[in-house]
């Protein structure tokens, strides 16, 4: 048989799934002052009698991927995050029941996991009415960086970490910045201040081998100090944080002159629930759009008055 190019052989349509992928929700939930948060990302794959749209194109089957995303954002607000598991069973059930064509539903998930900041209260247990309970710091951890240079007299040490990732779900504002016509971002009273932290600190010590820092002591106390001035201040800006961080640990450790800060402000919108029915309040607790990007990138570096900044304004590759 000859292949006709006006007829050519059948083509069949394999499995196919489809769905929005990479939901980012973050749902924090309020129990008075201590907040609890769930941080998810969440994929949702539908198939099922799909083979019209593929033939031909008629979404008369089709319930929306764009659907899909805002029931992942309503269920979190409506029912919560219990678990991971027991999420995406109610997702998983809600689509294939809900629907008559689609017939199985996959939902994976991935969960980031964060840790409670230690604030100096909680340790001390003197002045529980303090203690910050909506700080926390993503599992995981980061990575610990140093550079050291030698010119055969002269040390210079430079430590630091990266991918440290932090988050207050609350004592957090920005308001009263300048507007212009391109201006559209709302005052916000009440939101997320999240940041992935990457921080290079210069030491002061350069010669006498005597009197070298300990340099675990030292980074464990400049993590310590960083983690716990983000927690507890109050913030207007991320800048104001940053310098906070810095000063921090310029007041607290003698032995560091310099730091220089790199902070992506990784940004959590309130997601719009209003055409649900659902109320999506911050103050109750509300359900967050984590964006990837783009995002705000603050950078500064602080420093001990009257010595000379030596870190360079570039540290990525440092
Ligand atoms: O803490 C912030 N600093 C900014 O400079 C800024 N700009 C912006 O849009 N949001 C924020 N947040």
């Amino acid at each position: 048989m000859t292949v006709d190019s006006h007829h050519p052989r059948p083509v069949i349509l394999g499995q196919n799934q489809y769905g929005k992928a990479e939901n980012r929700v973050v749902r924090i939930t309020r129990d008075g002052d201590t907040h609890h948060i769930k941080d998810l990302n969440v994929s949702v794959a539908l198939s099922g009698d799909m083979d019209d749209v593929h033939y031909s194109g008629s979404n008369a089957n089709v319930l929306p991927t764009d659907t899909t995303k805002n029931t992942v954002y309503a269920f979190a607000k409506e029912h919560g995050i219990e678990s991971a598991e027991q999420f995406g069973i109610h997702l998983a059930r809600h689509f294939v029941t809900g629907q008559e064509p689609i017939h199985q539903a996959r939902i994976r998930i991935e969960e980031y996991a964060w840790e409670r900041i230690e604030t100096s209260d909680s340790n001390s247990g003197l002045n529980g009415a303090d203690e910050v309970k909506h700080s926390f710091v993503r599992r995981g951890q980061e990575t610990r960086v140093a550079q050291i240079t030698f010119d055969g007299e002269k040390w210079q040490v430079i430590s630091g970490l990266k991918d440290l990732t932090v988050m207050n779900s609350t004592n957090s504002e920005f308001w009263g910045y300048v507007k212009d016509k391109y201006t559209t971002l709302p005052e916000s009273y009440d939101r997320i201040l999240a940041t992935e932290v990457s921080a290079k600190w210069r030491y002061s010590w350069s010669s006498d081998e005597e009197r070298m820092p300990n340099w675990d002591t030292s980074y464990a106390q400049a993590k310590k100090h960083m983690l716990q001035a983000f927690a507890e201040t109050y913030s207007l800006s991320l800048q104001q944080s940053l310098y906070q961080m810095g000063s921090r640990i310029i007041n607290s450790l003698g032995e560091i002159d310099e730091i220089r800060f790199s902070l992506p402000n990784k940004h959590h919108f309130l997601v719009d629930l209003e055409p649900f029915g659902l109320k999506n309040d911050t103050a109750e607790g509300a359900v967050y759009f984590a964006a990837d990007r783009p995002y705000g990138l603050i950078e500064a570096t602080v420093l001990r008055d009257g010595v000379e900044p030596q870190i360079p304004v570039d540290t990525t590759n440092l």
